[in-house]
């Protein structure tokens, strides 16, 4: 089940979700690891999903880690990012995403907040919730504590060289204490984007894209503006929704300020092609 969000819930009521959060861990070597993938999610993609498979296969073969969660927690509103729509929109589209997955979650905590966040501040917020308040996950040999890590796209991680988008004392803050796994993308230098890091490199996993995937939510939205099919490239029930709730038309139906009604004008099946003739058409 989805850990989802009601349109009418606040901070007062939220709870840490954490139905899919391996409690238990078999290896008395390894390390749990719970993976936070932070973003605009405007909308989600297929790759933000692949980026958390990829992640769980890196750290299986290539480290001590046991991944035992993972997490999605979108911007809030006060983000004033291009092409970003509500994020009360973003959290049910990233809830609907995941309704197939047995371990990766949505934490609407960070969105339900009315002014930004740092994702310092994010992490230490996951920090507290799964060490703090859970204590950890159980081993064979007692309690552990949880490795909590950023989970980025190289271009993510290469704002972090642009002078004036994250605070030095963040970037230290968030590579010493907690880490950060990096999916290679395709139009970002990952040596240019790591050259500036090199004093937290043991704190820095590289991931190769094996099977390159250059989408982006930018991609979506633009081909949602030509009205072009976006299915395939986004979940199926994302799509039903982004068309539901014409969300990413042109006049920005959706985006905060805006109260987003369905365009409801095709006959297609929502997000297909426009180019392919309805049975009902003939
Ligand atoms: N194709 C991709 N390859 C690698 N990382 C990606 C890819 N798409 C998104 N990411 C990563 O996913 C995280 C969330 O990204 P975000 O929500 O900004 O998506 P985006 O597709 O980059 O959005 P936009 O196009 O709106 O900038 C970021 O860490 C980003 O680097
Ligand atoms: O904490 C910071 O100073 C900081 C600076 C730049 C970006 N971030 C985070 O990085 C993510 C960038 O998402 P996006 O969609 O702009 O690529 C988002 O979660 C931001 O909150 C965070």
């Amino acid at each position: 089940m989805a850990d989802d969000m009601s349109p009418d819930m606040t901070l007062d009521d939220y709870e840490f979700p954490t139905s899919r959060l391996r409690r238990r861990i078999q290896s008395e070597d390894r390390t749990p690891l719970v993976l936070i993938a932070c973003g605009s999610f405007s909308p989600l993609t297929f790759l933000h999903l692949r980026m958390f498979e990829m992640a769980a296969d890196y750290a299986r073969f290539n480290s001590s880690f046991e991944v035992v969660g993972a997490y999605l927690s979108c911007v809030g509103d006060a983000y004033k990012k291009t092409g970003l729509v509500k994020a009360e929109h973003r959290i049910n589209m990233c809830s609907l995403a995941v309704q197939q997955s047995s371990w990766i979650s949505v934490d609407p905590w960070e969105a339900l907040h009315s002014e930004y966040l740092e994702t310092a501040k994010v992490l230490d917020h996951f920090e507290e919730e799964i060490n703090g308040k859970l204590g950890g996950v159980e081993t064979p040999v007692g309690k552990k504590k949880c490795r909590i890590c950023l989970l980025a796209g190289a271009d993510l991680i290469q704002t972090m060289s642009t002078p004036g988008v994250w605070a030095q004392a963040d970037i230290d803050y968030i590579l010493r204490n907690f880490g950060a796994f990096i999916v290679e993308r395709t139009g970002t230098d990952i040596d240019e984007a790591l050259s500036t890091l090199q004093p937290w490199k043991d704190n820095i996993w590289v991931i190769q894209q094996l099977v390159q995937n250059d989408i982006s939510s930018t991609k979506i939205r633009l081909f949602l503006r030509r009205d072009m099919s976006i299915r395939y490239l986004v979940p199926e029930p994302v799509v039903a929704y982004i068309e539901e709730n014409g969300l990413y038309d042109d006049d920005g139906a959706g985006s905060t300020g805006s109260d987003g009604k369905g365009k409801g004008k095709s006959t297609n099946a929502p997000g297909e092609s426009g180019g392919v003739a309805s049975s009902s058409a003939a």
